[in-house]
């Protein structure tokens, strides 16, 4: 049988072998020989696989860890290190002879890379977000291979992703790419970490309910910073938003990108929102939160309406008209998540009210829904 008269699994397979845009991650186990320090036969190997998929005419963005990996050696350090202050010196040693490796790998096959280094507040900040997505589109343009990595040297403890996973998942939605391949040190997920007897290897996974009973509490290897936890987050946001994801070996980086059957597939389950809400459903801070009753969590979910202030509770912390915020329902549970159409300070005026209410007591302006329901990703 061929990958287009099959059933799903072979369609998204086939989504990935067609996929125009990828994005491909590689984790630090994967680049990191038994030493902690940099291989530069995995970064070769990789580059020979990736410029393969440029060769046929798609397009690659290459999300790489490694940079503390690659300054352990020009440190002197005996091992990767773990507080934040080494690691970011390390990793801004690193990320230079990094991105040297793969320049150098990458031109072998006559291909030009750009370094794109990325804070978390880059994806949370709208306007920052913006600046990425336009960035990613120049570069893949002009033919460049973009190269991808967290800006360690002045990420902080409180706001950083640590582990790449959900960088490349939100690389992934920001360039709007149709597939996502998260390259690691185990051949797929497995019902409990490799090794655990009785551990099974997961072909495929539809969307959640696939992942009940899932044991993936082991941390990652001694080298990997999220372990298992942080890729089913990735793919996640990745699948949620219409990306095909597939989970496998950088031993078998060729067929993961090929759409061949190694590792595990995990079909896409959402639909391709614009950027604006992608951005507001998987990477915006929130500045605050609207608590609402059983009947607009109802609204919200079933009809998919906007947000009325006759459903709103209470109104917490501040925000402006303009302002992403969450929205809560009686048991605790993010419902939604929306732009608000007023400030927290008008919408704690408006709360409980309805749309006549509104119009009588605050003046027609404010006759109308709280979030409109083109502001609102139900989440
Ligand atoms: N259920 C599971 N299935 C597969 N791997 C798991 C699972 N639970 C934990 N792991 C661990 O996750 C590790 C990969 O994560 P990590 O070390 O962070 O890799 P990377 O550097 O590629 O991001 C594997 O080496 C494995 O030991
Ligand atoms: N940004 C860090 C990567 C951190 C890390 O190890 O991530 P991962 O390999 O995804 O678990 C680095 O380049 O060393």
């Amino acid at each position: 049988m061929t990958a287009h008269e099959g059933g799903p699994v072979e369609a998204t397979r086939e989504i990935i072998a067609q996929s125009r845009r990828i994005i491909v991650k590689i984790g630090s186990s994967s680049l990191a020989g038994a030493d902690g320090r940099l291989s530069e036969q995995s970064v070769t190997r990789l580059a020979d696989v990736l410029a393969g998929v440029r060769a046929a005419g798609r397009q690659v963005i290459l999300v790489t860890s490694g940079a503390i990996a690659a300054g352990v050696g020009p440190m002197g350090l005996p091992a990767r290190p773990r507080d934040l202050a080494t690691a970011q010196a390390t990793a801004s040693v690193g990320q230079g002879a990094l991105v040297a490796a793969y320049s150098a790998a990458f031109a072998r096959h006559g291909l030009t890379v750009g370094q794109v280094l990325l804070t978390a507040d880059d994806m949370m900040r709208r306007s920052h977000y913006g600046n990425a997505q336009r960035a990613f589109n120049r570069l893949l343009d002009l033919g460049v291979l973009p190269i991808v990595n967290e800006n360690d040297a002045v990420a902080t403890d409180e706001i950083r992703f640590g582990d790449n996973d959900r960088l490349a998942a939100l690389v992934a939605t920001v360039a709007h790419a149709d597939a996502l391949v998260l390259l690691t040190d185990v051949d797929g997920l497995y019902t409990a970490a490799p090794g655990t007897p009785g551990s099974e290897r997961i072909d495929e996974v539809h969307g959640p309910e696939d992942l009940a009973g899932i044991d993936v509490s082991r941390r990652g290897s001694a080298l990997g910073t999220g372990g298992m936890i942080t890729k089913l987050e990735a793919a996640s946001i990745a699948t949620t938003s219409g990306i095909a994801v597939v989970l496998a070996s950088a031993a078998d980086a060729a067929s993961a990108v090929a759409g061949d059957a190694v590792g595990t597939l995990f079909h896409p389950t959402g639909k391709r929102d614009t950027t604006r809400l992608q951005w507001l459903a998987h990477a915006a801070r929130t500045r605050g939160a609207i608590m609402v009753d059983d009947g607009a969590v109802r609204a919200l979910q079933g009809r998919r309406a906007s947000l009325l202030a006759a459903g709103v509770t209470e109104i917490r912390g501040s925000f402006e008209a303009g302002e992403p915020v969450d929205l809560i329902g009686p048991d605790g549970a993010i419902v939604a998540r929306g732009f608000a159409g007023f400030s927290a300070a008008e919408a704690e005026q408006m709360r409980g009210l309805s749309t006549d209410a509104l119009g009588e007591t605050l003046g027609e302006g404010y006759a109308r829904e709280l979030i409109h329901i083109d502001d609102l990703v139900v989440m």
